[in-house]
């Protein structure tokens, strides 16, 4: 039986994490078998690439150089965890994917997004998500959400890509907000509801794209 493969996408700050940990919790106390990953990242390999791309003093990289970051970090993560789960029949909770890259670096660094899709295509061999959550939020409040974390955790500063301008974000919002016009699989979630009805929103769309799994596994 092969798995189901979720992610989450959206600007900094818009709430993704909080909402892949409830989604995990409800199907894991269903009995459902579930990972939780993210990207970049995921694999030793991925956090390491994961670590140059994000690293403050990284201030020179070229939008080619990030881009096929992204995408190696990726491949390793696909071919080492993501499909293997997978063929195990697991659920996997993906905090972020191929959009991200189209909506960062395809529209936010202005790269193009079929140039995007290209490099991605090969680094992925093409593998989707069957099911997107875009957690929508204006620049300034994901902004706004993701400063008061680092407070709570006591971090300081924001990574490279988090310290680009607000034009820059809000570009990358509207790239999100296109793909999910273009394409079926990604549900546009208003990130400005309070988390438990994001939750149940979320929680709605999967028990049912559960059940007609089950049923076409039958
Ligand atoms: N719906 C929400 N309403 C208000 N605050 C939220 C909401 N969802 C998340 N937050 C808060 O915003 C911050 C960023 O959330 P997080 O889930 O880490 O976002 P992301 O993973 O998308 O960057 C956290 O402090 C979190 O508690
Ligand atoms: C996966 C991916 C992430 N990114 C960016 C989005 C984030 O700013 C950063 C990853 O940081 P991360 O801390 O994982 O995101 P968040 O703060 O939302 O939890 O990398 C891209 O630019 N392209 C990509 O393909």
């Amino acid at each position: 039986m092969a798995g189901l493969f979720i992610t989450f996408e959206g600007p900094d700050g818009a709430g993704k994490t909080t909402q892949l940990k409830l989604l995990a919790e409800a199907l894991k106390a269903s009995g459902y078998d579930c990972i939780v990953t993210r990207e970049p990242g995921g694999t030793v390999i991925s956090d390491r690439i994961r670590a140059i791309i994000l690293d403050p003093e990284h201030q020179s990289m070229h939008a080619p150089t990030e881009v096929l970051l992204y995408a190696a970090s990726r491949a390793q993560h696909v071919l080492e965890k993501i499909n293997p789960a997978l063929e195990q029949g697991k659920i996997v909770l993906c905090d972020r994917f191929v959009d991200a890259s189209i909506a960062y670096q395809g529209y936010g660094l202005e790269i193009g997004e079929a140039q995007v899709r290209a490099i991605n295509q090969f680094a992925t061999q093409g593998l989707l998500p069957h099911k997107t959550f875009l957690l929508d939020i204006s620049a300034e409040e994901g902004r706004r959400r993701l400063v008061e974390r680092k407070q709570a955790e006591f971090k300081q500063g924001l990574d490279r890509i988090e310290q680009k301008d607000l034009a820059y974000h809000e570009r990358v919002r509207q790239g999100f907000l296109q793909l999910a016009e273009q394409e079926a699989r990604i549900s546009l979630i208003d990130a400005s509801q309070p988390v438990e009805v994001i939750h149940q929103q979320i929680l709605r769309e999967v028990r049912a794209l559960l059940h007609v799994k089950e049923e076409n596994d039958r």
